[in-house]
């Protein structure tokens, strides 16, 4: 058992020159490592209205050739207040060789999807591999993402689904910020 009162003997490390070292298959995405925030606009076919919203990014690791990643968003309003918890999602991003990725994400909202694609030149891209739905879950069939990292110290995401009988489309976009940046 895991005395929740002790230090973990293993944390993870949020940057890449903390302990431990990052495993060498890492290398593509030390760029990642770290907190984010930022904001982004989101819309769909079946949706009334498009909406717009603030997220939380987390990619940390703890010395083996996989990333821990962690997103929260909530929408919000005009001024940027604060409307309501949106999604949330967590997951693995496992780094073989020559920049290839394997994601494993899961969302409480019953979806699970393991992405491929690969990591280079500061992209990542991912498309679906399968996807795996709860049974009370919305029907995703696959989704396309683009994580890009910017010469203005960006992380810029965009966000395709295919998804309640529509086709591969738009769902999100938006930029992030590490947090610290100014
Ligand atoms: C930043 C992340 C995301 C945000 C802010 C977001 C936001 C939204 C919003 C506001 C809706 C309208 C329903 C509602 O009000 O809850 C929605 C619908 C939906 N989203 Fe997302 N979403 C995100 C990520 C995702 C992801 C990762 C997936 C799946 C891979 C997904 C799949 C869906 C589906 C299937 C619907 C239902 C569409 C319908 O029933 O017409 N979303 N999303």
């Amino acid at each position: 058992m895991i005395d929740p009162a002790r230090k973990h003997p293993y944390p993870d490390a949020l940057g890449p020159d903390e302990a431990p070292a990052p495993h060498a298959l890492l290398t593509p995405l030390l760029g990642f490592l770290g907190t984010w925030t930022g904001r982004g606009r989101g819309g769909y076919p079946t949706l009334a209205e498009e909406f717009a919203y603030a997220q939380e990014v987390v990619f940390s690791h703890d010395g083996r050739p996989f990333l821990r990643y962690e997103a929260r968003a909530w929408l919000i309003d005009a001024d940027g207040t604060p409307l309501r918890p949106a999604a949330r999602e967590s997951g693995w991003w496992r780094l073989q060789s020559e920049g290839r990725v394997e994601a494993l994400v899961t969302q409480p909202t019953g979806i699970a999807e393991i992405l491929v694609g690969r990591a280079a030149d500061g992209t990542v891209d991912l498309t679906t591999h399968q996807v795996a739905l709860a049974p009370t879950a919305k029907e995703v069939d696959a989704s396309r993402r683009s994580y890009t990292l910017t010469d203005e110290g960006t992380l810029d995401f965009v966000h395709d689904l295919a998804a309640v009988g529509q086709p591969l489309q738009h769902h999100l976009a938006a930029r992030l910020r590490r947090v610290g940046d100014s």
